[in-house]
């Protein structure tokens, strides 16, 4: 006798199985593998006027953008074409989770790819946004090694707020001086400062012997800017139509300027910075600091017969170099009549007021992450300019960083202890350094020890700015974490104290990778050691990192998967790599 089953119950069970089947695929073929395959080499280029040399992408300077959907599989493969020296590429604000070897930094998460070779970056982009991708190893983003990455919301998903259309602008500085040339400068005795950039670059675009509002100048040496449009350094102008709302993606990528942007005549609505959306708020101009990225909302409610500026100056340093310029265009004005008033201007470089104003503006959309109420550590990071045998360096707890030959990721994995300095860094520094002055001693020490942060716990790092070299001078550091997001509980002036925990925002703080300290002031930061991997965090100012102004977090390395043999292959875990094949 067979089993007598009701006929219903197979339909309805076969229809719930096709159902699910449907399903599944509707979300396999909504996710995909996006494939690029990428040159690198060094290229002429005239990124502001005269004929530089640059670090291009298939050609490209700036290189390709990628564009992909949160949930999408980004699959680059790049090839080292520079002929002598070995290359990395950092995707900035992808948090890497799984994949800690396709981080991107030299001496860190891999080995650096040699001539010839190639090296495949597979990582998977889990969050909508604004990203930005850039060389990270030696002062390879200073040559122009950098793109953007642009990450829209999963398909049928939707962004918080609307727009008609969008653009996307990466900010950077240009220097007349190769980066060779920079880092010798940077590491000789006495150190040679490179100084202020000589051309401030809108998507690569930048110009410098002529500029393109020469009329409304008072200066007389500027030349007006006599382009026909197809130069190599006229401005991408923005097309626009009257009467919409547009979404406007900025990321910088400068070596050096802390950056301030606005668009003539024209209100901004910041709404997303580093991936997370924001609580709307509306400015006349946004602070940009190298490593960071907003999204900002205009509408074009001005006279159509006009055209607009838009503009970023330089913040926090004594401007030496002009603001980078280029047009909002109204269609159907022409592109080449130029806006009818000066470009708008920036708040003055020294104004940290209105910087500070701008940054506690910035608060997380309701829906975001909201950080631990408590932590299990706090590690208190001082910042100082300091001299080594002559050479002027960032320490950071009196460590000035000099990263290993065999990167952390493969020596922590595979326990190979003489790899980097066995001595742990410091979680704090003396308590009766004056953060206020010029240190009694200015020498410091180089290192490379690790912060090993147990597993899932939440830490906090506030980050204390003090004193450079000379008195009565600190400056502004934009701070970035790999493989993470951190909140951003609070910024204050001074030396942190213990009586500034119960001031924390842990309603909305910002959810971010990069954070700024402003001078003679701190950060409280915090963030969850939850993602398998050695991560870098450092002063996002390419100079000062090469003069050691970063640390190095370890967490949950024992978790890591399969570490690419081409990631490995140098230093002590390339040999280690060659023991095991002669075996
Ligand atoms: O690292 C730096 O060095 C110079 C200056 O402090 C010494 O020339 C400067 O402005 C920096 O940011």
């Amino acid at each position: 006798m067979g089993f007598l089953i009701d006929p219903c119950l197979i339909r309805a069970l076969f229809s719930f199985y096709m159902l699910s089947i449907i399903f599944a695929t509707s979300s396999l073929a909504a996710a995909k593998t996006r494939h690029f395959k990428w040159e690198v080499e060094y290229m002429h280029w005239s990124p502001d006027g005269p004929e530089s040399v640059v670090m291009g992408i298939n050609g490209q300077f700036p290189g390709p953008t990628i564009r992909a959907r949160a949930g999408d599989t980004v699959h680059v493969e790049l090839t080292n074409k520079l002929h002598t020296e070995g290359v990395v590429i950092h995707w900035h604000g992808i948090r890497q989770k799984g994949t800690p070897w396709a981080d991107g930094t030299a001496s860190i998460s891999q080995c650096a790819t040699n001539p010839g070779e190639t090296f495949v970056y597979r990582f998977k982009v889990d969050r909508a946004g604004t990203y930005f991708y850039h060389g990270h190893y030696g002062m390879q983003r200073s040559a122009g090694l950098y793109g953007s990455l642009i990450v829209d919301v999963a398909e049928g998903e939707k962004e918080p707020f609307h727009y008609d259309g969008e653009f996307n602008i990466l900010l950077s500085d240009w220097w007349h001086k190769s980066s060779h040339e920079q880092e010798v400068d940077l590491s000789s005795n006495p150190m040679r400062w490179i100084g202020e950039p000589q051309t401030l670059l809108i998507n690569g675009r930048g110009q410098f012997n002529c500029s393109l509002a020469a009329r409304f100048s008072s200066s007389s040496t500027a030349n007006e800017c006599r382009l026909r449009g197809n130069e190599q350094y006229a401005p991408q102008i923005l097309r626009v139509q009257p009467n919409k709302t547009y979404r406007l993606r900025i990321a910088s990528s400068t070596a050096l300027a802390s950056l301030n942007l606005a668009i003539g005549k024209h209100k901004l609505v910041v709404v997303e910075a580093d991936g997370n959306y924001l609580r709307p708020f509306s400015v006349d101009n946004i602070d940009i600091y190298s490593g960071e990225s907003y999204s900002v909302l205009f509408t074009t409610n001005q006279d159509p017969s006009n055209n607009y500026w838009i503009s970023t100056n330089v913040r926090g340093r004594e401007p030496k170099t002009p603001p980078g310029l280029t047009i909002l265009n109204y269609s159907p004005t022409s592109a080449s009549k130029l806006p009818n008033s000066p470009p708008p201007v920036s708040p003055r470089w020294d104004d940290y007021g209105s910087s500070k104003a701008f940054s506690n503006k910035i608060l997380a959309l309701t829906g975001t992450p909201k950080p631990p109420t408590t932590s299990d550590r706090r590690i208190v990071l001082l910042n100082t300019q300091n001299f080594m045998d002559g050479h002027t360096k960032w320490a950071i707890n009196n460590v000035s960083l000099v990263l290993p030959a065999t990167p952390y990721l493969g020596s922590i994995r595979f326990g190979l202890s003489n790899a980097f300095d066995k001595k742990r860094p410091p979680d704090n520094f003396k308590h009766d350094y004056d953060v206020m002055k010029p240190a009694p001693n200015q020498n410091t020490t180089s290192g490379n020890g690790v912060y090993v942060l147990k597993f899932n716990t939440t830490v906090d790092v506030i980050l204390q700015n003090a004193n450079a070299l000379k008195a009565n001078v600190s400056e502004i550091h934009p701070w970035h974490l790999h493989g993470h997001d951190f909140w951003i509980l609070g910024y204050g002036e001074g030396k942190f104290t213990e009586s500034d925990v119960s001031k924390f925002n842990l309603k909305n703080p910002p959810y971010r990778n990069t954070a700024v300290i402003f001078p003679y002031g701190w950060t409280a930061l915090r963030f969850v050691a939850d993602n398998p991997g050695v991560w870098a965090f450092h002063c996002h100012i390419e100079p000062h990192l090469h003069m050691g102004m970063g640390v190095v977090f370890a967490e949950g390395v024992r978790r890591v998967k399969r570490i690419p043999n081409e990631a490995l292959a140098c230093g002590l875990t390339g040999k280690l790599l060659m023991n095991n094949v002669h075996k």
